[in-house]
């Protein structure tokens, strides 16, 4: 949202601060409006109404309340987003369960890792699951079309607590940390209650809506849009990951669908922009387009808003620690000289401030600080992890008296002159290359003004000795001739100071992508290293 047509401050959205309240009170009005509508194959689109949600619900909550699991014990829950794996999470909800939500893709060692930390009581997946060889601690059951299927019942426990409290975590998404062991995000009903009532306050989505979600479960970027399909009482059109990685399924899912809004990471369109810009071009229902997880590669941005000129495109900045926290429209067109994309305001019933190096509250436009987040749907904490979430959570630097925490988000931005924030990387983001910092969105920037060149990479490999040397991964655009390496290095060396002009660079056709499909920069790192 521009910060001109700010919306209403009041947060909006259903009564209820549990999960399943807020997410079925459309059901009470609208039950025979479509909620989860699929396609998974050609021509076999399927529609759940919400009261056929809300039947799913019932079927399943009342199969975990006869298996009698302690109030606040975890459930795994591997699958697909899918109308059935909704109701699964919203019946844990309703049982006082926390859900911990795995792909079917989840390779077993870290899905042995995530049951070791989340000692579920139980491991729920789809009727057609395939996930065999899950340890005899942990409860395994299927949902399917008429209710739940136990395979082995949780172990014996002695109920402690049985009363639910909205404080309670609702979900845990455990996020690929880069240390070995994943962190898990703990949300509670309240906070996440509290963060789609502040996302409907800019009323996003209309009861009409259709709203495609193209990531996976186990990403929270599938609970926004299940909250904001669902919170709207429109529908939730789930896109398999097996189908969204091809440009032609993607396209086909959403044709048939009717999507009127697609929701993903920037990676998404790379491929459709590429190889079917008509097929894209063609989708007449589409009028919104809602992206996060990292920076839209700008030519790519373009592409899309020449591809899609009646489509509202926007910039949804935020992390798993409070579900997302600020929703900005893409100016169209996008002006020549923007460097960097608003990311706005909080939502309304949240306030975003920045922090320099040595703590002091910066509020002069132009100066960079730390972004921390005041907010109600900040996490509970690092599952299992204090010392973590110490360190995420940290005293209002405003008025640390009080007790209140903030969360501390490890993003750089700045302040433009009507108040809105502008993303500037990640701290982390900041390298030293032979003692000169450098900026690598700088280097990706430079990198994807060079004619042909689509999207970039900029990655400081390590070096024998030590140091640091940059190395670059450059995504040619849609029926341009592939730039050279050799010309990209000296429109580079044109711009840039000689240290941040990359040692090396490599033309890919594609940028691999993580789990949750943003740029799997491990990867490219490791490619980079077996290429010198
Ligand atoms: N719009 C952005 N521009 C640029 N960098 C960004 C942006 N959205 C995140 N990021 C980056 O991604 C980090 C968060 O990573 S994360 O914890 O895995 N969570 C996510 O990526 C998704 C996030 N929970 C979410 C879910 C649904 C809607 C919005 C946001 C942020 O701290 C930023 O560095």
């Amino acid at each position: 949202m521009s910060t001109v047509s700010q919306p209403p401050s009041a947060p909006a959205g259903p009564a209820g601060e549990f999960l399943h309240d807020f997410l079925l009170a459309a059901a009470r009005h609208t039950p025979d409006a479509p909620a989860v509508i699929e396609s998974p194959r050609p021509g076999a689109t399927t529609v759940t109404t919400y009261a056929e949600l809300g039947a799913l619900v019932d079927a399943y909550a009342d199969g975990l309340g006869a298996l009698d699991i302690e109030t606040g014990s975890r459930v795994v829950l591997e699958s697909d987003t899918t109308a059935p794996a909704v109701a699964a999470l919203l019946a844990c909800s309703r049982a006082g369960l926390t859900f911990v939500p795995v792909s079917p893709e989840t390779p077993r060692q870290r899905l042995e890792s995530i049951l070791a930390t989340a000692r579920p009581a139980l491991h729920l997946q789809a009727a057609d699951g395939t996930r065999t060889g899950l340890p005899p601690t942990t409860g395994t059951a299927r949902f399917g079309p008429d209710g739940l299927t136990v395979d082995r019942a949780p172990g014996p426990h002695r109920p402690r607590r049985r009363v639910p409290c909205v404080t309670d975590p609702a979900y845990i998404i455990f996020t690929s940390g880069t240390t070995g062991r994943p962190k898990g995000v703990v949300m509670s009903h309240r906070a996440v209650t509290a963060f789609y009532r502040g996302m409907l306050a800019h009323r996003i989505a209309a009861p009409e809506d259709r709203v495609a979600s193209t990531s996976p479960l186990q990403f929270d970027f599938s609970l926004l849009n299940i909250g904001l399909a669902l919170g709207s009482g429109a529908a939730v059109v789930p896109v398999p990951p097996q189908l969204v990685r091809w440009p032609r399924h993607l396209l086909r899912v959403l044709r048939e669908t009717g999507a009127t809004q697609v929701n993903g990471v920037p990676s998404i369109w790379r491929q459709p922009l590429r190889y079917e810009p008509e097929r894209l071009a063609a989708l007449d229902r589409l009028r919104s387009v809602l992206f996060c997880g990292e920076e839209f590669p700008l030519p790519e941005l373009r592409r899309l808003q020449e591809l899609l000129p009646a489509a509202r495109i926007i910039n949804c900045y935020g992390a798993t620690e409070s579900m997302a926290a600020s929703f900005e429209d893409v100016p169209r067109p996008l002006p020549d000289d923007v460097e960097r994309l608003s990311i706005g305001v909080a939502h309304p019933g949240a306030e975003m401030l920045l922090v320099d190096a040595s703590g002091t509250v910066v509020d002069r436009p132009g100066v960079p600080g730390e972004i921390h987040l005041r907010s109600p749907a900040l996490f509970s904490g690092y599952w299992d992890d204090p010392e973590a979430t110490r360190a995420a959570l940290v005293p209002d630097p405003l008025c640390p008296q009080s007790g209140q925490v903030v969360l501390r988000t490890g993003d750089l931005a700045v302040r433009g002159e009507d108040g809105a924030f502008f993303f500037r990387g990640r701290t982390d983001s900041q390298v030293q290359i032979n003692g000169n910092r450098v900026e690598l969105a700088e280097v990706e920037r430079r990198l994807t003004e060079f004619p042909g060149a689509a999207a970039a990479t900029a990655l400081a490999l390590p070096l024998p000795d030590g140091g640091l040397e940059l190395a670059a991964f450059v995504v040619p655009g849609a029926g341009r001739t592939p730039p050279d390496a050799g010309a990209l290095r000296e429109f580079c060396a044109a711009a840039l100071p000689p240290y941040m002009v990359p040692q090396q660079i490599q033309l890919l056709d594609a940028l691999p992508v993580t789990a949750n499909g943003k740029v799997d920069r491990a990867a490219l790192a490791d490619a980079a290293a077996r290429a010198v």
